[in-house]
C-alpha cells in the first residue's frame, strides 16, 4: 500500500465542469422499460430470441415482422439510449465500427469525409483502407484547432467526424465551434461525434449541435466487458430514416442477447462512471507527480491543454489516461508486463482496469508516419481506470514503475 496516498475527494472533482443532466439515471432506468408493453408485465425486459413474429394476415403484425428489422429487445435498449442522449431516435448495431459503417454507408460515390487526425485505429484503417477505396474521399485534420477544420472543408465534404477525447492522445474538440463551422460551410455536412470515451453521462454531443452522436458501446455504455455494439443517435427525422433502413438493408444488427445485456449495463452507468472520474483523478495525479513519468494526459487534469473546453462540455471525464513513461520502448514494456491489478488488454470503459501499448497494441493499423506525428510513440501507454479500490490502483502502478525503473544500487 502506498502510505502516502490520499483518497480522492468527490466533492472536489466537479468544481467548474458542467451540471449533470437532469432525471439521466431515471431516464436510463426507465425510458422503454415499461413493463404494460409485456403481457406478462415483466419488469426487467425480456430476451426475445424468436427470429420472427405471426402475422394476423399478410403484412398486419403487432409491430414486428422479422428480427433483423425490428426485435423488442433492442427497442427497450435503442429508447433507452436516445434518452440519455437527449435524442429522439437510436439505432443499435453489431459493433462500433459497424456504427460507422453504417453511418458512412448514407455517402454516395465523390463524396467527402473529414476526420479529426487521431481517432481510434480501426476508424482510421475504415476510413483509408476501405471507404477511400470504395470511391469516398478521405483527409484528416487537426480540429483541436477549428480554424484547421474550417480550411479543410470542401464543396464535396458530405461528413465530418469528430472523436473526443481522441484515442489514444485524449485531444478534446469543440464540438460546438466545429459544428457551427461545418454547419455554416454547408448545412447539408452531417457532422458524428464518437462519444465512446466519455459516454452519454458525461457528455452530449446533440446539446452541441452535432448530427449523430455514435458509439462503441463495447465501452462504457455496456461496461462490463461482455457486449460488442454500437449506437447512433439522432434528433432528425430524415438521418433515423435513413440509418434505421440502413440497419435492416445492411444486417449489421446486435443480438437480443447483447441487447438484453448492454441495456442491463446501462442501467449503471451514472455509478460507474463517477467511480472510473474518481478513480482516474487519483490514478493521473499520481501518475503526474512521479519522477518516472515524463507527461500525463487526462482531461480532468488542469494541465490537459483543452481542460477549458472539457469543463464547458461535459459533466466530468472518465478513467482513460494516456501517460509516456521516461525511457524507451523497454520500459514500457517492464511497466505494462509488471502490472499486477491492470491487465494488458485492448478495449476499456469496463469494470476492470486495463492497460496497453497502443503503437504495438490498438493503433498498430495507423501508418507509422501517422503514428510518430500524433505522438504515438514507443513510450506511451494507455490506461482504462477500472472501479477497483483506489488504493489498490495506485499501488499496482508504483510497482511497476519501480520495477520499470530500477533504483541502481
Ligand atoms: C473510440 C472508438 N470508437 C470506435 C471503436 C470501434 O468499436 P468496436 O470495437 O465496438 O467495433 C473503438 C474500439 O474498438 C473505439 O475505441
Ligand atoms: N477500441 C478498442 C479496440 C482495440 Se483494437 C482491436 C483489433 N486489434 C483491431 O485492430 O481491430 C481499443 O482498445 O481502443
Amino acid at each position: 500500500m502506498d502510505q502516502n496516498h490520499k483518497p480522492e475527494q468527490q466533492s472536489d472533482l466537479y468544481a467548474g465542469f458542467r451540471e449533470p443532466y437532469k432525471s439521466f439515471a431515471t431516464d436510463a432506468i426507465h425510458v422503454g422499460q415499461e413493463p404494460e408493453q409485456w403481457k406478462s408485465m415483466a419488469v426487467v425486459p425480456p430476451i426475445s430470441l424468436s427470429t420472427t413474429f405471426k402475422q394476423f394476415g399478410p403484412g398486419n403484425h403487432a409491430g414486428y415482422e422479422y428480427s433483423r428489422s425490428g426485435n423488442p429487445s433492442r427497442d427497450c435498449l435503442e429508447k433507452a439510449v436516445a434518452a440519455v442522449d437527449g435524442a429522439k431516435y437510436c439505432i443499435a448495431v453489431a459493433s462500433g465500427l459497424a456504427a460507422t459503417v453504417t453511418i458512412t454507408h448514407m455517402l454516395k460515390v465523390g463524396d467527402g469525409i473529414l476526420c479529426m487526425d487521431d481517432v481510434y485505429g480501426g476508424t482510421n484503417r475504415y476510413f483509408q483502407k476501405i471507404a477511400s477505396q470504395t470511391g469516398t474521399e478521405v483527409s484528416f485534420a487537426d480540429f483541436t484547432k477549428p480554424e484547421l477544420l474550417k480550411a479543410a472543408l470542401k464543396p464535396n465534404t458530405k461528413l465530418v467526424w469528430i472523436e473526443t477525447p481522441t484515442n489514444p492522445t485524449m485531444k478534446v474538440v469543440d464540438i460546438k465551434a466545429c459544428s457551427d463551422l461545418a454547419h455554416e460551410f454547408n448545412k447539408d455536412i452531417v457532422v458524428v461525434v464518437d462519444n465512446t470515451f466519455m459516454s452519454a453521462y458525461f457528455q452530449r454531443p446533440l446539446a452541441f449541435g452535432a448530427d449523430i452522436c455514435m458509439y462503441s458501446a463495447t465501452k462504457y455504455m455496456n461496461g462490463h466487458s461482455d457486449v460488442v455494439m454500437g449506437l447512433a443517435s439522432t434528433n432528425r427525422d430524415d438521418l433515423f430514416e435513413r440509418l434505421s433502413y440502413l440497419q435492416n438493408a445492411l444486417g449489421c444488427v446486435p443480438s437480443p442477447f447483447d441487447c438484453f445485456l448492454c441495456n442491463r449495463g446501462l442501467k449503471t452507468l451514472h455509478l460507474r462512471m463517477e467511480c472510473h472520474f474518481k478513480n482516474g483523478m487519483a490514478a493521473a495525479k499520481f501518475l503526474e507527480a512521479d519522477p518516472r513519468v515524463e507527461k500525463v494526459i487526462f482531461p480532468g487534469l488542469s494541465s490537459h491543454p483543452q481542460h477549458e473546453v472539457v469543463k464547458k462540455q461535459c459533466t466530468g471525464c472518465p478513467g482513460m489516461i494516456t501517460f509516456y513513461i521516461k525511457g524507451k520502448l523497454e520500459h514500457a514494456s517492464a511497466f505494462l508486463s509488471n502490472l499486477k491489478l491492470f491487465a494488458i488488454a485492448e478495449s476499456l470503459g469496463g469494470y476492470e482496469s486495463l492497460a496497453e501499448h497502443p503503437a504495438i497494441m490498438t493503433h498498430a493499423s495507423v501508418p507509422e508516419n501517422e503514428r510518430t506525428a500524433l505522438g504515438i510513440s514507443d513510450t506511451l501507454i494507455r490506461l482504462s481506470v477500472g472501479l477497483e479500490n483506489e488504493a489498490d490502483i495506485i499501488q499496482d502502478l508504483e510497482q511497476a514503475l519501480a520495477a520499470a525503473h530500477p533504483k541502481k544500487k
